[in-house]
Order: structure tokens, then sequence, then C-alpha cells
């Protein structure tokens, strides 16, 4: 098994380049195979959240390649010096899933061999009910990430790379407009629209660009959840003046996904100053977001209305004309023979977002490389049954929520609120369930969708309602029906 990591591992930095190898590939490690998951090991949370996000799929397709039975990846956060409450088990009885972290000794099993977790599968403990996700204590997990601020960038997204069409037309101006000017003439540009729409891809080009135009600009992106997390670590080591100041000495400051601290009041209230302090000083500042700034839930309102001030630019679900652009663009990158028919199938049939139809385009690669056939029509349909499956029902979160709502009796809004009452709890959870089982979305996007929970909270739930379909035979039923009420 670890030469066939080792093949892995080869792979991934021929296909992501040096600098995205050392920086989110070289410091994972392959912990063991069990049931068709395999586990790998990662060591801060930041990273797992980003392995997940962007290399996941990847790897878990190598990994199928390398052997068949692998089904699943999970990531998991090694943390030898986890203070015991972060770890702290869940009996089930409570039952919001934020507090699944399982004990250190359910995980330190024949297979998991390095050192301990902090959680299980998916990812470093959640904070315990008790904290709040801002509590220091809560994230002390997070603080031995000590790296620079700001993220690195990913090189293969940048302005050359991003194929251009009607839904992204506006913020992709924008972007190079930013990019390209001496001066500030937006402040703040705010990107925002759906799941894997290329909202990080644009930031990064804009940074990179940037940097070409001027190296000695000061440039700083990072994700708001890491902005929370520095900021939680400065309180923690009473070093807050050092924080400020490395914030409000840039000349650009980009925030990816702002949307995260909705509802986390000390990181808003800190990210407000500081944004004032730099477009104050006429620093340029550029954030991204699932929405748009009227319509960011749990956000101050003055906030709110700050983030609208300079130019708002959406970026609109894709279209066919721009799928099969992208396609293109990828398949020519990948340097690999696809019939253009295939290419036309893939574009009208994964219509959920760019990231979905970059992970089918490099299955079918993939899968072609190691068979050593051609890629056709048929070997497409065949590798990619299940992801073709998901698009095809086409059955939407908002859909689930409402049908098991209704089912259930309380209101759509409790999908989303943070009420843990088990009444509502539980629905919540069976909605989570389907929404894993009848869509292609991923856990993030999920928990996203429910209130902006984080992943571990829909993977709780998922295994819950397995659980309970096994204990409970009425439950059983009930979720049965649903599935296929939401199916017909
Ligand atoms: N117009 C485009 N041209 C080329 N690639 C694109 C385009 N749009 C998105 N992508 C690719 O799709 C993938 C997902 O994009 P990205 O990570 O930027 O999405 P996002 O909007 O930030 O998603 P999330 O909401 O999950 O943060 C990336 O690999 C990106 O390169």
């Amino acid at each position: 098994m670890d030469q066939q990591w080792a093949r892995i591992r080869g792979r991934l930095k021929d296909e992501v380049g040096e600098i995205a190898y050392r920086s989110w590939l070289q410091p994972l490690s392959f912990a063991g195979i069990r049931g068709g998951e395999v586990r790998i090991v990662v060591p801060t949370r930041f990273m797992r959240d980003w392995v997940l996000t962007h290399y996941a799929d990847r790897i878990r397709n190598l990994w199928s390649g390398e052997n068949p039975e692998v089904q699943s990846i999970d990531v998991v956060v090694a943390a030898a010096n986890a203070p015991a409450a972060l770890a702290a088990d869940d009996d089930g009885e409570d039952i919001e899933g934020n507090d699944a972290a399982p004990a250190p000794a359910r995980l330190s099993s024949a297979l998991v061999q390095p050192n301990s977790y902090t959680s299980g599968s998916y990812g470093a403990a959640p904070p315990s009910p008790a904290f709040s996700d801002e509590s220091p204590t809560a994230v002390a997990s997070v603080l031995e990430d000590r790296t620079d601020i700001s993220a690195p960038l990913d090189p293969r997204f940048t302005f050359e790379n991003f194929v251009v069409g009607k839904p992204n037309e506006l913020a992709h101006a924008a972007a190079r407009r930013v990019a390209d000017a001496t001066s500030v003439t937006f402040n703040p540009l705010f990107l925002y629209g759906g799941v894997g729409l290329g909202k990080t891809h644009l930031m990064h080009a804009i940074a990179w660009q940037i940097r070409r135009n001027d190296p000695n600009r000061k440039v700083i992106y990072l994700s708001a959840e890491k902005f929370m997390y520095q900021f939680i670590r400065a309180l923690r080591f009473k070093d807050t003046m050092a924080f400020k100041q490395q914030f409000r000495s840039v000349d650009v400051l980009m925030i990816d996904d702002v949307q995260f601290i909705s509802g986390k009041d000390s990181t808003q209230e800190e990210f407000f100053h500081t944004f004032n302090a730099l477009v104050d000083q006429n620093r340029q500042v550029i954030i991204s977001a699932d929405k748009s700034p009227s319509d960011l839930e749990g956000m101050e309102e003055r906030l709110r209305s700050r983030l609208g001030w300079g130019l708002v630019a959406d970026i609109h679900p894709t279209t066919y004309e721009l799928r099969l652009g992208i396609l293109q663009a990828k398949a020519d990158a990948l340097n690999a023979a696809i019939p253009l028919k295939v290419l036309e199938f893939l574009a009208h049939k994964i219509t959920s977002n760019v990231r979905e139809l970059e992970g089918a385009l490099n299955r079918i690669v993939a899968h072609a490389e190691l068979v050593g056939r051609a890629i056709s029509l048929e070997s497409t349909q065949e590798v990619l049954h299940d992801l073709l499956r998901a698009n095809d029902r086409r059955v939407t979160i908002d859909e689930i929520q409402k049908r098991v709502a209704e089912h259930f009796n309380i209101r759509v809004a409790d999908m989303h609120s943070a009420r843990r009452a088990r009444a509502v709890a539980r629905p919540r959870q069976v909605a989570m369930y389907l929404a894993k089982q009848l869509t292609a979305r991923s856990l993030p996007e999920i928990g996203r969708k429910f209130g902006g929970r984080d992943h571990t909270t829909v993977m709780h739930a998922v295994k819950k309602v397995e659980e309970l379909r096994t204990t409970d035979p009425a439950f059983a039923e009930d979720v049965e029906l649903l599935r296929r009420m939401l199916e017909s």
C-alpha cells in the first residue's frame, strides 16, 4: 500500500506542480484503508478543509485506480496535543452533529497508526456544544498552524486558465480591472456566487496578477475561516496588537468565503475594523461570498452595508456553452484526446457546478489511462454512472428540506435554524442524510445549505440516520417513504 501511495503522490505532483504539491500534498500522510475507506492524515484543520475541497476527489480517484475496493477517502487532523476537552465522546444523545467528535480510544484502532486524532471521519474536533465557535479553547486544534497568514495560491488558478462566458463575464471583468489598476477604483470588490463556480479561482487570479504587476505590493489572501482562527489565536496569546498590525499594513487584503463569519460576532467586529482601516487608507479590499452582501444572514447590518459599497459582481450558474468551453480548455490542459461528443455529453449532463465537471473529466481521463483504452461515450457513461445518476435526479436540497419539513410538520426555517430540540433536529438530520444520498453535493456544501453548519455535522447526521434505520423500523419506513417521494 505504501508503494501505491508513493505512486499516487508522484501523480499528484505531476498534476498540480511543485509549488501546490509542496504546500498542500507533501504534508499528507497515509494511515491505512478500512472498509473501502482510505484514511489520510493532515497536520492542521485548515489544511484538511483545503484538501477536502480541492484534492479529495482526485486522491480518491487515484486510489480507486490503484485499488478497486477503495470507495471513499477520509481526511483527519493529526493532533498529538489536542486537549482532552476537544476529544470528548458523544453517546449520540445530543443529536446536533457538531458534537460528534469520537473519543480517541475509538480512533486508535490498528488501522489508524499515527498519533491520535481530533476527530473521526473527515476532520478536526468540532467545538463541543459548550463552546461557541469562536471560543479560544474550542479551536485549540488549529493553533498549531503558525504559518504565514496568507494562504498559498494555487498555480492553476490564473486568469489565463479562467474561461469567460456570459455567467461570469462581469465578475471576470471586475477582477481584471482591480488586478491591473494602478489606483483603487472600487472598494471593496465583492464577488459572489454559488458553490464551485469559480470565486476562489478568480481571487487567486487577482492575487497572482497583482504580484506579477508589482512584486512589492503586499497582498494577503486567506479564507474568512483562517482570518477567524488567526484572530482567536491572537486573543489566546494576547497578541492582538500584532494581529491588527499584520492585517492593517497590507496593500491588498483578500478574504474568501466571508459568509463563514456569519454569526461569529467578535470576529465580525474585528473584521469590520480591519476593513475600515484599510479602506480609509485607500488599500484595496477584495471579498468573496456565496451570497450578495444584503443576503448574508447573521452578518451585522453595518458590515453588510459596508461590504456593498464598492462593486458587487455575481457569478451566475453556468450555461451549456460555458461548461463546454471549460471542458475543452481542461481537456487541452490535460493533453487528453477526448471526442467532442463526450465533452458535449458531459456539458449537457453535469450541470451542478464547475468543480464537479472537472472531477468528471479527471475521472474519465484517469480511467482511460489506467485501462489503456480510448475515451468513448460508452466508457464515460460507465465510469460516471453514479455522478450521472445524481445529476439526472436533480433533486435539490431546497426540495428535500421542504418535503422533509412537511412530513415531520416543522417549519422549513428550522432546517437552517440553530434549534437543537429533538423534534426539529432529527428531521434536519434526515434531510441532511437525504441530501447526501440524493444529490451530488459534498458534505461542506450540504452543511452550508443547512444554516452554515460544519461538514462534520452532516457526517454525524448521516451516520446517525443510518444507525437509526437499522434499529427503528418505523423510522426506516419514514426515511424510505421520503426517499421514494423525492425520487419520483
Ligand atoms: N470559468 C472557469 N474556468 C475555468 N475553471 C473554472 C471556472 N470556474 C470554475 N473553475 C474551476 O472549478 C473549480 C471550482 O472553482 P472554485 O474553487 O473557484 O469555486 P468557488 O466558487 O470558490 O467554490 P466554493 O463556493 O466551494 O468556495 C476550480 O478548480 C476552478 O478552477
